[in-house]
């Protein structure tokens, strides 16, 4: 499948490299008849330097994108060199420039420098072109229920941990080593759990390692030289034994979550250069990220309402508009003023660069930009912009949405099932009596039940339910196209699952149980009714015994009954 989408991408990557050399091709005949205009005349029309100078800058940026490195540095060159030229034309508008002038700034290489152009262009080439996409990390892998693998020599203890992680929401695979199960599932598996690592043959490990899951280690012994002796070895995490199950979960989750977001995020690229444009785009989504190509800047305020980007890559000078004042627009509304803006600029002059980043960018990415670079770069400034966000919008300790967001997002989902007339619910969740489980067994135990429960409801839940947390140990969810009685049986097992999680706490093995209010989303006037109902259920299932499920609809003899 990734390999389908692999060579897919490379193969349209190809069909823009021909369109490039088609264009480049004719580009270079105007250019040189414009300059062939400039050497014949005394006088010449200054908009001849200028459409040479805009010939040479478009290759600059370009060619080296398309595999024409030689070509593109050639380009730069010549830019460069009529740059000074460019800048004095511009400045007297129809005055003419004598050929003599011309001549002392440029000089005579550059007719030489044009004809090399062509000659490079010519060449087939043979550079690391666009289709190489093998450097770029793998498709971001979409988690559908995250497998991890036991590697554990004992049998029966690698089952019951396999049991144990199962009621946490991990589908498990259970292997005497990591061999073969490495060899096999590499691209499935999202975590090891590994035993007794350094059992495992020096080429296993390095299998494991580079099979793109997190490797976690338990080890017997709990020493600075065998911390240090893991990370020089690249594993991701350790544990000592005996093993903290809910902790071991919420390592695994933790290191999932990262690498996902590693390879995830939405990019909108401004560029007018169509095959820039469709190339930037096509290597991106290749790599993984959600991308949006907008090729006329005009369209660009709309775009980004509607599409939401974590960051935007955009090009300095897109015919009219220039990227420093378009940055500097979308600064004008207080909500874009911490998107992150990416200039992508052949320009290398660091005093530019630096004015351009006074007035609204944020970053530069020197064209030409190697496809594995640009993945890389792009990748890592979505990670930290949406690190960032999540810090705004998402619950520190759980990661989920944040009590004001997950309400606006429940608002938005009830608007949305009253357009399309569909069934939507909405619950509230409480931990029953957990007062007692802080007193009893301590804070950061209390800490770990309310983690372990939202990685719960995050592997059990579909991806487009919303999840929130709404105070200290209730959450709300709400679940969109699902009716009253699939969101009871769906939340009833959720019960029944964290009613078997064995946690820990001073010393002690303690078990919880939760408590879930639901209420139709649909069948209210706003979505704070709705809460409001689905929160006196969960009041009346408190009442009448808690670790259970009430709806608002339940007749109200019978709602204390359970499930
Ligand atoms: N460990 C931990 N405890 C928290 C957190 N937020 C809230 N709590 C605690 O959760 C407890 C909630 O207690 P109550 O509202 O009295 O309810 P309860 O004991 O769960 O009783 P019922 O809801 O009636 O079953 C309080 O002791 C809070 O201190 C948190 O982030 N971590």
């Amino acid at each position: 499948m990734v390999e389908d989408k692999n060579s897919e991408v490379a193969r349209k990557l190809e069909l823009l490299k021909q369109r490039f050399k088609e264009k480049a091709t004719a580009d270079l005949v105007q250019l040189q008849a414009a300059l062939k205009r400039v050497r014949s005349d005394t006088a010449f029309a200054s908009g001849d330097i200028a459409a040479i100078y805009q010939s040479l800058h478009r290759l600059a940026g370009s060619a080296g994108t398309f595999g024409y490195g030689a070509l593109g540095e050639e380009a730069r060159r010549l830019e460069l060199a009529i740059k000074p030229l460019a800048e004095a034309c511009s400045g007297r508008s129809a005055a003419g420039i004598d050929r003599a002038e011309f001549d002392s700034m440029v000089g005579d290489s550059f007719g030489a420098g044009v004809m090399r152009l062509v000659e490079f262009l010519d060449q087939e080439s043979n550079e690391a072109g666009p289709a190489d996409l093998s450097l770029t990390p793998g498709i971001a892998r979409r988690r559908e229920e995250p497998l991890v693998l036991i590697a554990d020599p004992d049998r029966s203890r690698a089952e019951e941990l396999a049991r144990d992680l199962g009621l946490h929401g991990f589908r498990t695979v259970v292997e005497a080593s990591i061999e073969t199960a490495v060899i096999s599932r590499a691209e499935a598996l999202s975590a090891i759990v590994a035993r007794d690592w350094l059992m495992f043959g020096e080429g296993v490990r390095l299998q494991a390692l580079d099979s793109d899951s997190a490797v976690i280690c338990i080890g017997s012994e709990d020493s600075f030289s065998e911390r240090y002796g893991l990370a020089e070895r690249g594993v991701d995490g350790f544990l000592c034994e005996p093993v903290d199950v809910p902790l071991l979960a919420d390592y695994i989750e933790r290191l999932i979550t990262e690498r996902e977001e590693g390879g995830a995020g939405r990019v909108m690229i401004v560029d007018d250069d169509p095959e820039l444009l469709e190339h930037y785009g096509l290597v991106l989504e290749g790599g993984g990220l959600d991308v949006r190509r907008v090729n006329d800047p005009a369209t660009i305020l709309g775009v980004l309402s509607e599409f939401r980007p974590d960051i935007v890559l955009m090009d300095m000078q897109m015919g009219r508009f220039s990227g420093i004042n378009l940055a500097r627009m979308l600064r004008f509304d207080p909500e874009w003023l911490g998107l992150p803006i990416i200039f992508l600029s052949s320009e290398e002059d660091r005093e530019f660069q630096v004015e351009a980043l006074s007035k609204g960018g944020d970053d530069f990415l020197t064209k030409p930009v190697s496809d594995a670079f640009l993945l890389r770069a792009v990748s890592v400034r979505c990670y930290r912009a949406r690190q960032l966000d999540k810090l705004a919008s998402r619950d520190s300790l759980t990661g989920l949405l944040k009590h004001s967001l997950a309400k606006a997002e429940i608002q938005k989902e009830h608007a949305r099932c009253l357009r399309l007339k569909q069934n939507a619910v909405v619950a509230m969740l409480d931990l029953d009596h957990f007062k007692q489980v802080n007193d009893r067994y301590g804070h950061r135990a209390g800490d770990l039940v309310i983690k372990g429960l939202a990685s719960l409801l995050r592997h059990r839940l579909r991806k487009s339910d919303i999840i929130g947390r709404y105070g200290g140990e209730e959450f709300v969810v709400a679940l969109p196209d699902c009716p009253i009685e699939n969101a009871r049986a769906v939340l009833q097992s959720i019960c029944d699952q964290v009613s078997q999680i064995a946690f820990n706490g001073a010393g002690q093995e303690f078990t919880v149980t939760l408590s879930v209010g639901l209420a139709p989303l649909d069948q209210y006037a706003t979505s704070g009714d709705a809460i409001e109902a689905a929160d006196q259920a969960l009041y009346r299932r408190k009442q009448n015994g808690r670790n259970g499920v009430a709806a608002s609809t339940d007749p109200s003899e019978k709602s204390g009954g359970r499930g």
